[in-house]
Parts: structure tokens; sequence; C-alpha cells
């Protein structure tokens, strides 16, 4: 039974063709390769799309025209190519892929009675017609197959990223996320030559609030900080929820003197914030830093706006400390 079942699988595999079908496959199967290492090099891009009309065309048109038109068994793999290019490349790839192919099928199912069918059955011209027009089809399902999945998983990509990078209680940028952004942005301020400046934004006696109000009303707490804190920051800033209670700012092209007034609105805003079921109003302190020079490493930066958090918390908390610029 089983040797049956096998038999009748693989038996398509061992009929015995002409020569010339040999040869022509095996030149085209070479050809094919040879486009996918060249995609796969990367070292022509703008010629990637032509060699996928060469694939489509060029190479599977005489392929299928000698296998039998659009009745070869090789004609029923078509389908798959769209969804392997979405796989293995792009979505324009799979795009081009799929209007190829159908090209390509409508061509072969309109000129079929010219191409001998090597199976020996003779040319029935409504069979090729139906069998072109549902081959036809399919391509193009497999094509929007191959794009639909194609933007689910950029999507869930997209989707995983934010997840990744970002606080899921506040939803600004965790630390990971702020160190991506801070390597972008020293990059920039380097070649620009600017001056940035990093604010250490903590939450005074936040264990108090957590112990006396609950750990709930903490969290809202820092909800409530997180949305003051980008209310009264400008877009091209970067913020971030840097540790339990404390959060990063900061402040690409603007000196410690810019920097100032920014950093007492926050405090201020943040003291009047009215929080339900919070008795008494939330204080922060914050440590602020700028580079002197542009080329100052963001570490020294980031231990410089601490020093100034740690000294802010020592003199009393809701303040605004600086440590003055920082050499090199
Ligand atoms: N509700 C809540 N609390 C948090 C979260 N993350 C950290 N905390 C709390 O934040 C508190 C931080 O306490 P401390 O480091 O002692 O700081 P503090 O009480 O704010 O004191 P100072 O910073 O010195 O003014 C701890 O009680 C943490 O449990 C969180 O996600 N939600």
């Amino acid at each position: 039974m089983v040797a049956v079942a096998a038999g009748t699988l693989l038996s398509p595999l061992f009929i015995s063709l002409p020569s010339y079908f040999t040869v022509i496959g095996s030149i085209n199967t070479l050809l094919v390769f040879l486009v996918y290492l060249f995609i796969r090099s990367n070292r022509y891009p703008a010629y990637e799309l032509a060699a996928l009309f060469f694939i489509a065309l060029i190479s599977i048109i005489p392929l299928i025209a000698v296998s039998g038109g659009v009745n070869s068994q090789f004609a029923y793999l078509l389908p798959l190519y769209p969804i392997m290019a979405t796989l293995f490349g792009s979505k324009t790839q799979s795009i081009i892929i799929g209007i190829s192919l159908f090209i390509a099928i409508i061509a072969c199912t309109a000129f079929g009675q010219f191409f001998t069918d090597i199976t020996g059955e003779v040319y029935n011209h409504k069979k090729s017609v139906s069998r072109g027009f549902w081959l036809a089809i399919t391509i193009l399902v497999s094509m929007y197959f191959g794009l639909f999945f194609q933007n689910r998983y950029r999507e869930l990509t997209e989707k995983l990223e934010q997840l990744a990078l970002h606080d899921p209680l506040t939803e600004l940028l965790n630390r990971r996320g702020f160190n991506l952004q801070l390597e972008a942005n020293i990059a920039i301020a380097k070649r620009q030559q600017s001056i940035m400046t990093l604010l250490l934004i903590d939450i005074d006696y936040f264990k108090k609030v957590n112990d006396v109000s609950g750990h709930d009303i903490g969290d809202i707490c820092l909800k409530h900080v997180a949305r003051c804190l980008k209310q009264n920051i400008r877009q091209t800033d970067i913020l971030a929820r840097f540790g339990g209670e404390e959060f990063i700012l900061l402040l690409p092209e603007t000196t410690e003197v810019a920097a100032l007034p920014l950093a007492e609105k926050l405090k201020q805003s943040i003291s009047e914030l009215v929080i339900p079921s919070l008795n008494s109003p939330l204080t922060v302190t914050i440590g602020m830093a700028s580079t002197a020079i542009p080329h100052t490493h963001i570490d020294g930066i980031i231990k410089a706006a601490d020093k100034a958090l740690y000294r802010g918390k020592a003199n009393g908390r809701n303040r605004v400390e600086i440590t003055s610029a920082i050499p090199s």
C-alpha cells in the first residue's frame, strides 16, 4: 500500500523526457540559479528588478513552452514563486515576479497550440484556456497572500520592537530605547559640533507615596509625571523612563543656559499635578549636565547629571542642580 502510494507520488519524476527538454531545463535551472546569486550578492541593486523579469519571462516561458504549455506539471509550481519572493526578498520583488508570471501564463495560453506537448497528449484548446485561466488566478492570489503575509510580518516586527524598546507602564522609551536614540543623536551632535543637555528627573520620596497610598496609586503617579514631561518638551527631545521613579531627558542642540528655564518649568508643572487619591503634591529633583564641547563622552554626561541629582537630593530635593561644562 505504502509502495503504491510512493510510486504514484514519485512516478512523474521518472517520465522519460526527450533530450532537448533536459538540456533546456538544465540551462534554465542554471540561469535561475545565477540570477539568484546575482540578487543575493547585493552588488548591483539597480539591476535586481531586471534580473527578476529575466527569471520570470526569459527563463521560465521557454521551460513552460517545451514542457507542454500551461498543461505542464512544471507550470503548477509557478504560484510558489511569488510566495518565495515574499519570504526571501521584498514586496517589490514579489509584485514583479507575480505580474511577470501572470504575463507568462497568459502568453503560454494564447500561443499554446504552437507548443509540442511532450506528454503526447493531443492539444485541447478548451482545456488549455481553462487551465491557463485558473493558473493565472492562482498566481495573482499567491502574490496577494505573499504581500499580505509580508505586511503582517512587518506589523508584528514593529510591535515587538515597540515592546522591546518601550516601558509598558508609561509608554515612554525604556533605557535600551533611549540608548539607541542617544547613539544617533551623539553622531549628529558630533557632526554638527552642537551642544546637548541631559536631565535626570527623579520623583522625591516616592517610596513614601507607595507606602502611604499603595502601589497602584504609585503607578498612576508615574503615568501622570510621564505625560506631564512629554507635554512640556519638543518632539526632537528624547524622553525615557530610566529606572523605577527616574526619568531621563536629552535636549539636542541645547545649552545649559537654554535648558535651565525648561528644567524649572518641568519641576513646577509636576508639583502642580492633581492626582486623584494622592494627598500631598509630587515633587521632583532634577540633575542637569551639558556637553562643554561636542566630543564629550556620553557616559561622562550621565555621570555628571547623576552627580548633580545627588547634590539636589542632599540639598533638600524639589530643585534643579547643574554640573557645569564637562571636559572631554
Ligand atoms: N508604584 C511603583 N513604584 C515603583 C516602580 N518602580 C520603582 N518604584 C518604587 O520607587 C521607590 C523608590 O524609592 P527610593 O529609591 O528610596 O527613592 P525615594 O523614596 O523616591 O527617595 P528619594 O529619591 O531619595 O527622594 C521604591 O519604593 C520602588 O518600589 C513602579 O513601577 N511602580
